[in-house]
């Protein structure tokens, strides 16, 4: 019969130290977190969200997950304060989910996972003149890390869900301004550490701080998010977008330090 070579071929986790090494290095992403072994450090501040005049680009469907792009010219929309040293732009934001039930998130809270993670990420524009040169420095990337769990409907993700069905493929469309600050939960207390990307090329870049409340969004909105394909409309095969999340990694002796 017709053999089909997929296009797309899905290169699973645990052979992406094959090309790239720093797979297996000392602060990789995402771990999981153990609150009562994290170190409250009083010296930590409240992190600050400056996403007042946002200005979202687009959504687009790269493959692996669904992507909002924000118009990162200047400084209109930072994150700061919390373990930052300076202000961090908001350069896009993304989820990872799972095919079902509880399982999606990247982090994992004592051992638990959420349905899915939201992750906001910010450069460093004061020391870096792209998120490309950012992206590869120890300081150059903050990652805000939001457990998503179900539950009733989220008042405001249906802006996002509902915009999903045109980027069922691997396509982009405009979204116009979405305010992110509207997918957060009461409380932002968190928990930090220094970490990676948790997709290729997993630079390890990545100042990582986590929600310790998750945000409820319905089964419905998440099942969205499974209707979404890896494959692009040309391609035979529908192959759907679910578990595009990196198990936890080794903590290699890092400190997780709490606001808590
Ligand atoms: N799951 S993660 O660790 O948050 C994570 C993982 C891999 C990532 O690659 C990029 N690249 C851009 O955003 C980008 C945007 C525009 C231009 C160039 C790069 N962001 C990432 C976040
Ligand atoms: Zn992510």
């Amino acid at each position: 019969g017709h053999h089909f070579i997929p296009f797309c071929i899905i290169i699973s986790p645990s052979v992406w130290h094959k090309n790239y090494p720093v797979a297996q290095g000392n602060r990789q992403s995402p771990i999981d977190i153990v609150p009562h072994q994290a170190l409250h450090d009083p010296s930590l501040g409240p992190v600050v969200l400056n996403y007042d005049q946002c200005t979202s680009m687009n959504i687009t469907n790269n493959g692996h997950s669904v992507v909002v792009q924000f118009d990162d010219s200047d400084d209109r929309s930072v994150i700061q304060g919390g373990p930052l040293d300076n202000p961090y732009r908001l350069k896009q934001f993304h989820f990872h989910w799972g095919e079902k039930g509880c399982h999606g998130s990247e982090h994992t809270v004592a051992g638990n996972s959420y349905a899915s993670e939201l992750h906001l990420v910010h450069w460093n524009a004061v020391k870096y003149k792209t998120f490309g040169e950012a992206a590869t420095a120890p300081d150059g990337l903050a990652v805000l890390g939001i457990f998503l769990e179900t539950g009733d409907d989220h008042r405001w993700l249906h802006v996002i869900t509902d915009a999903l069905y045109m980027v069922k493929f691997k396509v982009s469309t405009t979204v116009n301004c979405f305010n992110p600050k509207c997918l957060l939960p009461s409380s932002l207390h968190y928990w930090t550490y220094l970490g990676s990307l948790t997709t290729p090329p997993l630079h390890e870049s990545v100042i990582w701080i986590v929600l310790r409340e998750p945000i409820i969004v319905s089964e419905k909105q998440l099942g969205k998010f499974r209707m979404l394909l890896f494959t692009g409309e040309e391609e035979d095969q529908r192959i759907r977008m679910e578990n595009n999340f990196r198990p936890p990694q080794p903590l290699k002796g890092r400190k997780v330090r709490s606001s808590i």
